[in-house]
């Protein structure tokens, strides 16, 4: 990375400002995944223990520029508390005398934590006085939120206009992993790519139609690529209008000698219910008014060949509705190619991770990135702003 990071810069006494992404998600006032909190801490730590004045800030939710109280940060910053044994400072507000008053007064390894950024619509504007403000509470501004770095935001870019602006650890690491897997992988190189349609992934399939040896398509959006084959997908989910899009994708990929591998068999269901009756059937027999709800047996046999083999793999979206028991088992066979597999793998978040951390694998893939749309902008070989904001080496 040809940016600078908190190795090169002197923390001691030094007030930071670190954009973190504490986006987690809630359930009655609780934290139901930590796995961000967790990605955070390293910076944290290393922040306090170079004795840096460490002032974190992060969205959480979409509150649209008000307060509302249910998307207050005061449960992270708890959680935090109880993770690095010291108490973590909850501010009263983003920005007000009262914030600039406690950062003034922190200690040498003192950690507060702002309220959330988007409680002020400036903040999703990219709004140049907000910026400002940001940056005059702090001497260095240090973004660790690889989650939001596809977000051009006033905390997230904005403020490295006006103060030296450094990457945290997580968002290095994450380039690392991600850069090395699509950039520079070891091959076989075998992309995932699942989830409900193309029309979201268009470009991610674009761009690593240029990189993988194979690319195996799953999911919803599998059946628009089954359909552009000529086959009648019943009520199956198929996007008609992406249906040329699905050719022209199957061509480039034939042109580029990369293997597309499409589901050869298929769980279709009578409805779109975890309990409806349900049958596996090769991919050109879906019945008249049945949908296709996970890839079958054979389709995850398939999958799991070519998966165990590949030196490096990457996996983005699931193979069915995972969410419904009944349909989820496609998507668990890929989560259990990829721990068997002895390559690297790296799995885009969201859903899949969410997949990965369900079947209890988590611990055997190689990383599990902490960005769901940050990481498709990633494969998709976008720029992401709140890394391109930060200070050149
Ligand atoms: N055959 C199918 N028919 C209908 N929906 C499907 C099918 N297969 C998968 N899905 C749905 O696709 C959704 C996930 O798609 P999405 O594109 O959002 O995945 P993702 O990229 O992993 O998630 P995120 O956007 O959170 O990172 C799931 O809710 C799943 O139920
Ligand atoms: O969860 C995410 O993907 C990030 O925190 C970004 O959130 P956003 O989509 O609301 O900008």
């Amino acid at each position: 990375m040809n940016k600078l990071t908190l190795k090169d810069v002197n923390l001691k006494g030094k007030k930071v400002f670190v954009r973190m992404d504490f986006n987690v998600p809630l359930n009655d006032g609780k934290i139901t995944d930590e796995t961000r909190i967790q990605g955070a801490l390293p910076t944290i730590q290393y922040l306090m223990e170079n004795e840096a004045k460490v002032i974190l800030a992060s969205h959480l939710g979409r509150p649209k520029g008000q307060v509302k109280k249910e998307l207050s940060l005061k449960v992270v910053a708890d959680r935090i508390s109880e993770l690095i044994g010291r108490e973590v400072k909850m501010a009263p507000d983003v920005i007000s005398d009262k914030v600039t008053e406690m950062a003034n007064s922190l200690e040498n390894g003192e950690v507060m934590l702002l309220e959330n950024v988007r409680f002020l619509p400036g903040e999703e504007k990219n709004d140049a006085q907000l910026s400002k403000e940001f940056a005059a509470l702090a001497d260095i501004f240090v973004n660790d939120a690889f989650g939001t770095a596809h977000r051009a935001h006033a905390s997230t870019a904005g403020i490295a206009d006006y103060i030296q602006a450094v990457a945290g650890f997580l968002i290095e690491k994450e380039l690392n992993m991600l850069g090395e897997a699509v950039n520079n992988p070891k091959r076989p190189l075998v992309a995932i790519i699942g989830g409900a349609k193309v029309s979201d992934k268009i470009g991610v399939i674009e761009n690593l139609i240029e990189k993988v040896d194979t690319l195996i398509i799953g999911g919803g959006m599998a059946n628009t690529f089954l359909s552009a084959k000529g086959y009648d997908m019943g009520n199956s989910l198929v996007e008609e209008d992406k249906i040329e899009l699905a050719k022209d994708l199957m061509k480039q990929a034939t042109a580029k000698k990369v293997e597309i591998m499409l589901p050869s068999d298929l769980l279709v269901a009578e409805k779109f219910d975890n309990e409806a009756p349900s049958q596996i059937v090769p991919c050109d027999q879906v019945p008249n008014g049945w949908m296709a709800v996970d890839i079958g047996t054979k389709a995850a046999e398939e999958f799991s060949q070519v998966i165990t083999k590949a030196q490096t793999i990457v996996w983005n979206g699931p193979m069915g509705v995972f969410e419904m028991d009944n349909f989820a088992k496609g998507t668990f066979s890929v989560a259990k190619a990829l721990a068997k597999s002895e390559g690297l793998s790296i799995v885009g978040g969201g859903d899949s991770a969410a997949a990965v951390e369900k079947a209890g694998l988590a611990k055997q893939m190689g990383h599990i990135s902490t960005g769901g749309g940050a990481s498709l902008e990633f494969l998709e070989g976008k720029t992401l702003p709140g890394v391109e904001a930060l200070t050149e080496k």
